[in-house]
């Protein structure tokens, strides 16, 4: 029997290896893993790790930084090769690069009536610096969504096959909100909230794939793990070192009795990444954003919630990532034909200089 073939990105560390190592418990004989990773270090630790709680597991690797086109495109090409289906595709890599703490906001927050949604949220107290990647976006933007969304155009082929279902699964947020995004700065240059604004923009694209691909049976969901201890969560107060943090879980147990977003463990954190992979995908609502929620009692449970989001945003934005695509594609072709020209250009001058002398 064939194989259930599932590729995870960012699934070398944080909630994206946790999703793995549960994977792995529920069906490692059924299973056919592919760990999509920036750093094959990294990866193949990841790797290791796995194969010690389950030897038998087939767990490959793959190369791709979701930030870099050529990269994500690669990438594809290799997947095309490898496998005929996928049935899977989790799209979890993110980055927050350089996250403020806003110390005055918290304090603000936590004795106002809001203090629950902050704790959830995370909205109004963490600002980020973005970057530029060497294809000229933002970094945050194509860490997140842009590389995201060129991986599942170029693996239409083994994601759409007449008679079979597959679904994509958006490791998203509950810190993004539409306050953070704008149509006309997709890529979020203005503003102090890239990681938001990505995280609104991939709800939206969650619902717009849904409506272009539904027919070719390809479903598109969204998840929030919840507030989870994490590389990504411990580079909020880049000067506490990660056992601080863990001191810090006394506190954060008694804040879960208010708010069952604490998740705090990718191993929780990752409930309802597991909870969607055992769905049938034409039973899940589009509209909604399936939660991983820990009770105060320390139980796990997955919850959909109607996300703040729009159907004619979200074709918009379809149209925009479609219009970028493009662009983006059309960049890389002129510099490989200039790369083409050069290298040619390169090895005819030594006979070209010949005969003048
Ligand atoms: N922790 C939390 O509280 C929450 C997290 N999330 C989301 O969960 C997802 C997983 O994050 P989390 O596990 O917390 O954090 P981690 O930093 O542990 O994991 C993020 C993963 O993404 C990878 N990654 C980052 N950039 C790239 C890139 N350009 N190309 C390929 N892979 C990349 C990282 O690789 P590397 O090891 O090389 O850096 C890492 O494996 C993210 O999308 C995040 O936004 C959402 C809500 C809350
Ligand atoms: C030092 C204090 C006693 C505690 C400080 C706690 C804060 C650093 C956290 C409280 C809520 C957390 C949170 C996130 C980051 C860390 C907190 C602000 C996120 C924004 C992380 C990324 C996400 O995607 C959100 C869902 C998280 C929401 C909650």
């Amino acid at each position: 029997k064939m194989k259930t073939v599932v590729l995870v990105t960012g699934a070398n560390s944080g909630i994206g290896l946790a999703l793995c190592e549960r994977l792995l418990s529920e069906a490692a004989e059924g299973l056919q893993l592919c760990l999509a990773c920036r750093n094959m270090q990294r990866a193949r630790a990841a790797r290791q790790s796995l194969l010690a709680s389950h030897p038998s597991a087939q767990v490959d690797l793959l190369q791709l930084d979701t930030s870099s086109i050529s990269s994500v495109i690669n990438a594809a090409q290799e997947v095309k090769l490898k496998y005929e289906r996928l049935d899977y595709l989790y799209l979890n890599a993110g980055i927050m690069p350089n996250p403020r703490f806003d110390v005055k906001a918290f304090f603000r927050g936590l004795f106002s009536s809001g203090v629950t949604t902050m704790f959830a949220t995370g909205g109004g107290i963490i600002t980020q610096w973005d970057g530029v990647t060497p294809d000229g976006l933002r970094e945050v933007f194509a860490t997140n969504l842009f590389g995201h969304f060129l991986l599942v155009r170029e693996l239409e082929p083994v994601l759409c096959r007449a008679g079979q279902t597959s679904q994509l699964i958006w490791t998203s947020s509950n810190n993004a909100h539409r306050s953070a995004f704008s149509l006309e700065d997709l890529q979020h240059q203005k503003g102090t909230q890239p990681y938001s604004s990505s995280k609104y923009a991939s709800d939206l694209l969650s619902l717009a794939l849904n409506i272009h691909y539904n027919n070719q049976g390809l479903y598109s969901s969204v998840i929030c793990p919840g507030f989870v201890m994490t590389n990504l969560t411990y580079g909020i107060l880049p000067t506490m070192p990660a056992f601080l943090w863990t001191l810090l879980l006394p506190i954060f147990w008694l804040i879960r009795v208010f708010t069952n977003t604490f998740t705090l463990t990718p191993y929780s954190g990752a409930e309802a990444l597991l909870w969607l992979f055992k769905q049938r995908p034409e039973t899940l609502d589009p509209y909604a954003k399936y939660h991983s929620l820990t009770s105060g009692l320390g139980n796990n449970y997955t919850q959909p919630r109607k996300m703040d989001i729009d159907l004619e945003t979200a074709e918009l934005v379809y149209g925009k990532l479609l219009e970028l695509e493009s662009q983006m594609r059309n960049k890389l072709e002129k510099k490989k034909t200039t790369e083409i020209q050069k290298k040619s250009a390169g090895s005819e001058q030594p006979s070209y200089l010949k005969q003048n002398i």
